[in-house]
């Protein structure tokens, strides 16, 4: 099923509308939030190549988003079993995989990466994709907080780059921020804020930091308390060291790291001893059972 995104050339009458269709996606990187943008795309009809560097990893992807799918669908098929199955069945179709970025971007509309947040190895890989995907093709890099402008400017394709900011767990959250830099063109913008609808999020196009996270970090109260206090007296659904270890402490760690490196002078972004030797020992929360709390 293509999904044809409509949209009006800036300063154009609407008869020199132009359309993009994105039907393919290429999603670099398995992990967190690669293996939920894939399974919101597949469930939405978009055909989708999961890309990671190992098979291992990939067949761990598939499994994730097969189990996730099923989470959705017990709760929206209960009284329809049999819909419920065709529809698990439906979404694996729509997702291969490989371990070839190279090859799977020859047909995409769309390429996302959702790969370690490391600036280096996000500009190395989109310019070597950037030689490969088709000119019409889309770039958009799904970081937490790196620059999409540093990131995009390693390519040649400045205007049909931009920033798809998904929230985890995907399936879940309804908020995606559509980041477009200065040199992003109105075509693109307007066909990732299309294709965020098409998957059924909320787009927006703004920047929000999670300071939440690093102020609570370098708080002395327990993990404990400051969590149930976030929970109870703000109405979040976890608190920050929950959350912390729902994101990834590594990927927390990438990105403290690369704003102390911008910003040093900030105390908001000092060293967090507590989290270097979490990352240092390997805890890197619920995805290694392991974090701030202990995982089952
Ligand atoms: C230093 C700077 C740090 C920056 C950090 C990076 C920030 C990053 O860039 C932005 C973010 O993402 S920040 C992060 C932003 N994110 C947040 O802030 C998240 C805040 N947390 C929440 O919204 C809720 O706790 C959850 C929705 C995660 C879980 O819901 P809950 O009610 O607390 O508890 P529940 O019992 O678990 O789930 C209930 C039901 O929901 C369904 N379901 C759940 N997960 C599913 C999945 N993966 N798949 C499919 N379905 C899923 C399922 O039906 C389940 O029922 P079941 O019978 O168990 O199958
Ligand atoms: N975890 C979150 O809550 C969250 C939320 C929003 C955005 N993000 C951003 O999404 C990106 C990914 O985060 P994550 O939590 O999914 O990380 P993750 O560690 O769970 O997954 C990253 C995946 O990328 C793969 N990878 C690394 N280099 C690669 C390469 N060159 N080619 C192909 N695959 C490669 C790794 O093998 C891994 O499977 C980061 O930029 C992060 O800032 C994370």
């Amino acid at each position: 099923m293509a999904f044809v995104t409509h949209y009006v050339r800036r300063g154009f009458s609407s008869s020199a509308v132009r359309s993009v269709v994105i039907k393919n996606v290429t999603i670099i990187g398995g992990g967190l939030m690669g293996a939920g943008i894939a399974q919101v795309a597949a469930s939405t009809g978009h055909s989708v190549t999961l890309v990671d560097t190992s098979d291992d990893i990939l067949k761990k992807s598939v499994k994730g988003i097969e189990g996730s799918v099923k989470r959705v669908v017990k709760k929206k098929f209960a009284d329809k079993p049999e819909a419920g199955e065709e529809l698990i069945q439906k979404v694996l179709q729509n997702v291969s995989t490989s371990t070839d970025a190279g090859l799977a971007v020859r047909g995409s509309d769309l390429v996302v990466e959702a790969i370690v947040e490391n600036l280096k190895i996000k500009q190395d890989l989109f310019a070597t994709l950037d030689k490969l995907a088709p000119a019409h093709t889309i770039f958009a890099s799904n970081t937490s907080s790196l620059s999409v402008s540093d990131i995009a400017s390693s390519t040649s394709r400045l205007d049909r780059f931009g920033g798809l900011h998904f929230f985890n767990p995907v399936p879940m959250m309804k908020l995606v921020e559509v980041i477009g830099t200065s040199a992003t063109s109105q075509e693109t913008f307007d066909s990732l804020m299309s294709f965020s609808k098409v998957l059924g999020k909320t787009p927006v196009s703004c920047k929000v930091r999670f300071t939440i996270i690093i102020v609570a970090v370098s708080c002395h109260a327990s993990k404990e308390d400051i969590d149930i206090a976030m929970k109870l007296g703000a109405g979040y659904p976890m608190g920050p060291f929950e959350l912390s270890d729902y994101v990834g402490l590594d990927t927390i760690k990438f990105i403290m790291d690369g704003w102390s490196a911008m910003d040093p002078d900030n105390p908001l972004f000092a060293q967090s001893e507590l989290l270097n030797k979490l990352v240092a020992e390997g805890k890197y929360g619920k995805k290694t059972g392991e974090g701030f709390y202990k995982y089952k």
